[in-house]
C-alpha cells in the first residue's frame, strides 16, 4: 500500500486540517499518517484558539514517521509560526522526501488567521523552494506573488511568477473568491485550465486541505502531476456534491460520499458483515 503524510493543524471539528487529511488519504486509497504542528480549537463558524507544539515536538513526530514508514508523498498544511517550518525543511532535505504538496494555508474559510507575517518569510525562504506543487488560493497567491488576482489572466501571471520564483508547480485555485471550480496549473512553462462544474453547496469547510491531500495521495500512487490535479479535481466535487450540511457556518463536505458499504461489525468469528 502507497503512504502518505500529512503535517498540518489539527481542526476540532474535523472538516479541515489533519482529519480532513486522514479522510481524504484513505478515501483515496493510501496509508495516511500526520504530524501535528498545532491544535486549533475551531467549529464551522472560526477558530477560538490555537496550540502550537514545540519545534522539538514536531521534528520527533517527523523523525519516528520517516525512520520507520517513509511516506512516498507528503501535505503540508497549516504551520502558523517560523521557526516550526524551518523544522518541517530540515526534515525534507534529510530524509529527501518526495512528492512534497504545500498548502500555504494563510487564513480558514471562517476568515480566522492561521499564520503569523514572520511565519509566511520563512515560508517563502525554507520551505516553498522544496515543493513540488503549491496549490495556493487566490489571497494567498497575491500574498505570494506580490499581485493583485481579479481575473484569470491575473491567476496565469502570479502562478507563473510564483512557479519561476519557487521552481514549482503552482495550483492557483479559484475557490470561492473568483470562478469556484475553475483552476489554473503552471508547470514547466505551461498553463493548464482544469475547469470543474460549479457546485451550489455553502458547505466550503476544509476543501483546501481536501484538495492538496488528495494530489498528495494520487502522486503518492505514482500519477503525474496532471492525473493526480485531475483525480483531486473529481474527488473534490464528488464531496461538495454530496451535499452534507452540519455546524452553523460554512460547514464540512462529507469526504466518505464514495465508500459505498458501511462496516456493522463481526458474526461468527470471522465472517464479516456489510450493509
Ligand atoms: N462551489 C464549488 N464547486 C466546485 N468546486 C469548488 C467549489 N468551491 C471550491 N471548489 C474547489 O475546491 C478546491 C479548493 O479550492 P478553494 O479555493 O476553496 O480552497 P481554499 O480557499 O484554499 O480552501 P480553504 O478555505 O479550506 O483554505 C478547488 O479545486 C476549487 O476549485
Ligand atoms: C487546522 C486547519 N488547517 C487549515 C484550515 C484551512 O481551512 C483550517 N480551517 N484549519
Amino acid at each position: 500500500m502507497r503512504t502518505a503524510l500529512t503535517i498540518a493543524g489539527s481542526d476540532s471539528s474535523g472538516g479541515a486540517g489533519i482529519q480532513a487529511d486522514i479522510k481524504t488519504m484513505t478515501a483515496n486509497g493510501v496509508y495516511a499518517m500526520s504530524a501535528i504542528t498545532a491544535l486549533t480549537a475551531q467549529n464551522t463558524t472560526g477558530v477560538t484558539g490555537i496550540m502550537e507544539v514545540t519545534p522539538q515536538f514536531l521534528e520527533e513526530q517527523l523523525d519516528d514517521i520517516f525512520t520507520d514508514i517513509r511516506p512516498d508523498a507528503v501535505k503540508i498544511g497549516m504551520v502558523s509560526a517560523g521557526p516550526l517550518i524551518k523544522v518541517i525543511a530540515a526534515v525534507l532535505k534529510k530524509y529527501e522526501a518526495k512528492h512534497v504538496v504545500v498548502d500555504p494555508v494563510m487564513v480558514a474559510t471562517s476568515g480566522s488567521r492561521l499564520i503569523s507575517d514572520d511565519a509566511i518569510e520563512v515560508l517563502k525562504t525554507s520551505l516553498l523552494p522544496l515543493a513540488e506543487v503549491l496549490t495556493p488560493n487566490i489571497p494567498e497567491a497575491e500574498v505570494l506573488s506580490g499581485m493583485r488576482v481579479r481575473t484569470e489572466e491575473d491567476m496565469a501571471s502570479a502562478a507563473e511568477y510564483i512557479g519561476r520564483t519557487y521552481h514549482c508547480a503552482v495550483l492557483c485555485k479559484g475557490g470561492h473568491q473568483l470562478n469556484d471550480a475553475n483552476d489554473l496549473l503552471y508547470r514547466d512553462g505551461e498553463c493548464l485550465w482544469f475547469r470543474g462544474r460549479h457546485i451550489d453547496n455553502p458547505n466550503t469547510h476544509g476543501t483546501g486541505c481536501t484538495l492538496s491531500s488528495a494530489i498528495a495521495s494520487n502522486l503518492a500512487k505514482g500519477y503525474c502531476m496532471e492525473a493526480a490535479v485531475e483525480r483531486a479535481k473529481a474527488y473534490i466535487s464528488g464531496a461538495l456534491s454530496a451535499m452534507l450540511d452540519l455546524g452553523k457556518g460554512s460547514g464540512p463536505m462529507n469526504h466518505a460520499f464514495d465508500l459505498e458499504s458501511e462496516f456493522i461489525g463481526t458474526r461468527d468469528g470471522d465472517k464479516e458483515v456489510w450493509l
